[in-house]
């Protein structure tokens, strides 16, 4: 690969470098945050997952488990998506020259997301019922041996989401941050980002080790209360609900990891409402000039809720995952914004509506 991609920790990969299926994942920007950290207290840095070639984090996964799937010489793929899974394994089956079949929750993926599952080819199936019920139907599927599963009940996506972990010691020239933030859904980020950076620690390469802190949508939050209440797996919700679409998931399938991986970091779990992601959401757009979708800035919409609760020290080194590209969900992103004024061609017009009278 050409720069700097996640290959780079080839080592700590599971497949044979020698046949690795890329889209050059990785190496997303780690930006520094300075005028929302100054006004948290903080030292505030984003890792925008948005950069990766799909716009999500889910390409780090898709990239070892395509490659899993050419050595295992399967024939097609499969998952359950609220987007942006379907969106990445449907660009990585395309390059592989695999079969994929994905399915989706009826009326309920982003727009963007939906685009690329269709235009790579994916066979789109949209399921009348929820992401956990899609997931069940075609987990079932897979186990009947018609399908490899690549959802992140597949452990060969979490083991290419653990660069994220990897490329944030690196990013902080191999330091640990305090606490690392991100949103939870399914749950397997938060689980991979643990694993990368317990395997920087048994390496030596690393002392400190980070707080994992998941943010929830208040209508989608079984780890949260799970955390809350000190138990070791989740009670699932029924019907999850929230705008954050990609997060709108009841019974995450790695909640058990992504509760370890909260308590063993003594990290903090956060349920946030869709009224303060979306704020969140336009916070970082007009302050930081980064564009992520809902379920990415419930990790800032959770950055200020600790914060202003005092949960989150007051000069703690915090970095936030925002988790995929403002572009996938533009409905949300315009329908948060004024209509534009429309103007005839001359400068007069331009003036006026440039002046606002
Ligand atoms: C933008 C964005 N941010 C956060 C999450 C949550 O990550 P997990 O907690 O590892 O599930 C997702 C997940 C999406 C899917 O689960 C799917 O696409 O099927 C996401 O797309």
């Amino acid at each position: 690969c050409r720069k700097s991609t996640m290959w780079k920790y080839k080592e700590f990969m599971p497949v044979d470098p020698a046949g690795i299926v890329s889209l050059e994942e990785g190496g997303t920007p780690f930006c520094k945050c300075d005028k929302l950290g100054n006004e948290l207290g903080i030292e505030l840095y984003v890792k925008v997952e948005g950069s990766n070639p799909t716009g999500s984090f889910k390409d780090r996964g898709m990239s070892v488990g395509i490659t899993k799937a050419m050595e295992l010489g399967v024939d097609t793929v499969g998952c359950a998506s609220t987007g942006n899974t379907s969106a990445s394994l449907a660009a990585y089956a395309a390059r592989a020259g695999l079969k994929c079949v994905v399915l989706l929750p009826s009326g309920k993926v982003a727009l963007g997301k939906l685009a690329q599952a269709m235009f790579h080819g994916a066979q789109v199936l949209s399921v009348r019922g929820n992401f956990d019920q899609a997931l069940e139907a075609i987990t079932s599927l897979a186990l009947e041996g018609h399908l490899y599963l690549l959802n992140s009940i597949n452990p060969y996506r979490l083991e290419g989401q653990k660069s994220i972990g990897f490329e944030i010691v690196d990013d902080l020239s191999w330091k640990s941050p305090d606490r690392i933030i991100l949103p939870v859904g399914n749950a397997g980020n938060i689980s991979a980002i643990w694993k990368g950076v317990t395997e920087f620690h048994r390496a030596g390469f690393i002392d400190d080790l980070p707080r994992m802190t998941g943010i929830q949508a208040e209508g989608a939050a079984p780890i949260a209360h799970a955390i809350w209440e000190g138990l070791n797996d989740i009670e699932p919700v029924e019907n999850p609900e929230t705008v954050a679409t990609a997060i709108r998931i009841g019974a995450p399938v790695s909640s058990k990891k992504a509760i370890r991986a909260i308590t063993e970091s003594d990290g903090l779990a956060e349920t946030v409402s869709d009224e303060e992601i979306l704020s969140a959401q336009k916070l970082l757009a007009r302050t930081e000039g980064i564009g992520v979708e809902p379920a990415s800035a419930a990790s800032i919409a959770g950055l200020i809720k600790l914060v202003n609760s005092g949960k989150i020290d007051k000069g703690e080194q915090v970095v936030c995952v925002v988790t995929g590209h403002v572009l996938k969900d533009p409905n949300v992103a315009i329908n948060a914004c004024e209509e534009p004024i429309e103007i005839d061609p001359n400068i007069d017009s331009l003036l006026k509506a440039i002046k606002g009278d």
